[in-house]
């Protein structure tokens, strides 16, 4: 299996990406967007992209290529994720890393080095790159980059600022793999109308059904302001005869709009 993931190596999602793919079999890309893109052309088996974290939420940019790109969501993957300060001494002015590690360790940096410069960089793995090149930047990311001897310390471990802090990642196929199986199922609907009540609208096909709705997001649809793409996640499979019915009606619902089965897969937890 071919898999393209967030690197450069050592990212998380690269982590996770280990259990979709050989470690040999993973190339890296610099953005989502482009890893989402790469999938649906179809240069590649799978892409693991993050989704959402337990402290900072929702990874805009994954879901709105998930809304752009006609791709299939065929696996959860749920890491829990615990950050370290790589650097080569005490001496930076500088921490860099993904914007999502740097914000799960807001209070942290403003407690321990108030005086730095924060600086989002395009992953962790890429933060630690810039450590490993200049005395003066810091990266936070998995502590297991400084290993090997390659002139970092891990100068502090833990430092998110929640300990239960996880990341849940997508593994992602080109559309033809879409999967009907597994327990939960993920859903774009973009109605492209709007009036009294259209949202409560939209999930009753669900509650009629006592289909539980596990996330719902709104993200700007880029068309005009006020007009919102709801990334939607429920507790059945697309196989299920309720969940097809529940999705038509959203569908006459929509009107001029669309709905997008992601597709359905099963949780899977990995612990590192
Ligand atoms: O930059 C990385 O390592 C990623 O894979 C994105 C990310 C950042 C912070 C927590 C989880 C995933």
């Amino acid at each position: 299996m071919t898999a393209v993931t967030l690197g450069p190596e050592g990212t998380y999602s690269h982590r996770a990406a280990t259990a979709v793919a050989d470690d040999d079999a993973i190339d890296f890309r610099q953005s989502v967007t482009s890893i989402v893109d790469a999938v649906a052309s179809g240069e590649y088996e799978r892409g693991v992209i993050p989704i959402e974290n337990s402290i900072e939420g929702s990874v805009t940019e994954s879901l709105d290529a998930l809304a752009e790109y006609d791709v299939a969501v065929v696996r959860e993957i749920v890491t829990p994720i615990r950050h370290a300060l790589l650097a080569q001494g005490p001496a930076f002015d500088t921490v860099a890393s993904h914007s999502q590690a740097l914000a799960q360790c807001r209070d942290y940096l403003e407690r321990e080095y108030p005086d730095a410069t924060l600086e989002a960089v395009a992953s962790t793995a890429q933060g630690v790159e810039f450590a490993r090149e200049d005395p003066t930047v810091a990266g936070i990311g998995h502590p297991a980059n400084a290993d090997g001897g390659n002139g970092l310390e891990v100068l502090a471990e833990d430092i998110q600022d929640r300990d239960s802090n996880a990341t849940r990642f997508f593994a992602i196929a080109p559309a033809e793999e879409r999967s009907t199986g597994g327990g939960k199922t993920s859903l774009v609907v973009y109605p492209d109308v709007d009036y009294p009540g259209l949202l409560l609208e939209l999930l009753e096909p669900f509650a009629e059904r006592d289909i539980n709705l596990v996330r719902l997001e709104s993200r700007p649809s880029g068309q005009r302001l006020g007009d919102y793409v709801f990334h939607i996640d429920i507790e059945a499979g697309l196989y299920e005869r309720r969940t097809k019915e529940a999705l038509e009606e959203i569908e006459a619902l929509a009107e001029d709009g669309w709905v997008r089965r992601l597709g359905s897969y099963d949780t899977e937890h990995v612990v590192e």
